[in-house]
């Protein structure tokens, strides 16, 4: 099918009869709801809410969603924290595109926020913020920012005093990469497919 060019020359799908089509032809476009899929995965929508770095509320639900290789993915990650005594505590998933373009409004940098020129690992369904809850308390592990912290105590490359947050991020980053993932070297709650490129640009809210 011919998806509609915006204004930056890039290709975003932007009507439910589309995405419906593109499902259609390819299984693994079907964006998942994490909560459905992956047992006992926890939530903290901060974009649905204003305490995040934009102070504005950006979405109206919460629903968590990932296109289906992602999903599976990441309810292998979750399988493997469980034995270890962890779960998943997402903050985003699939993002619509017009939430990249007010974020980088207010961040243009794009370390921290993606570009709109170029689109994010998130509109495309294939990236997601996240951290980790202790099963024993229930309570996110410490790391090494607060989520959406954009300093450099959030790279990939900084040593954190307490070695059991460095212990934390590590376990995190190194399940993620188990399973497929990369990881930003800027944000350490950030994780990527690497094909993104074979999943299209979304701007549509379920
Ligand atoms: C805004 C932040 N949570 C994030 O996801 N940043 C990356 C770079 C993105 O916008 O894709
Ligand atoms: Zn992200």
């Amino acid at each position: 099918q011919k998806i509609p060019v915006n204004k930056y020359g890039l290709a975003v799908l932007s009507t439910r009869q589309q995405y419906d089509q593109l499902v259609k032809a390819d299984s693994n476009q079907l964006l998942v709801d994490l909560e459905k899929y992956i047992p006992g995965i926890k939530k903290d929508v901060r974009y649905a809410t204003t305490n995040n770095f934009t102070k504005q509320q950006l979405y109206t639900r919460t629903d968590i969603y990932l296109r289906l290789p992602a999903a599976k993915a990441l309810k292998a990650v979750q399988e493997a924290l469980r034995k270890k005594g962890y779960g998943l505590l997402i903050y985003d998933a699939y993002r619509p595109y017009h939430v990249t373009e007010t974020m980088f409004k207010i961040v243009p940098n794009d370390l921290y926020a993606a570009d709109p020129r170029k689109g994010s690992g998130h509109n495309r369904g294939v990236a997601i913020d996240l951290s980790m809850i202790n099963l024993k308390t229930n309570k996110p592990v410490a790391m090494p920012t607060d989520f959406d912290d954009f300093t450099t105590k959030a790279h990939e490359n900084y040593t954190p005093p307490d070695p059991a947050i460095a212990a934390n991020r590590k376990l995190l980053r190194d399940t993620m990469k188990q399973h497929g993932f990369k990881g930003s070297s800027t944000e350490w709650w950030h994780f990527y497919l690497p094909d993104y490129k074979k999943y299209p640009l979304m701007d549509i809210f379920f």
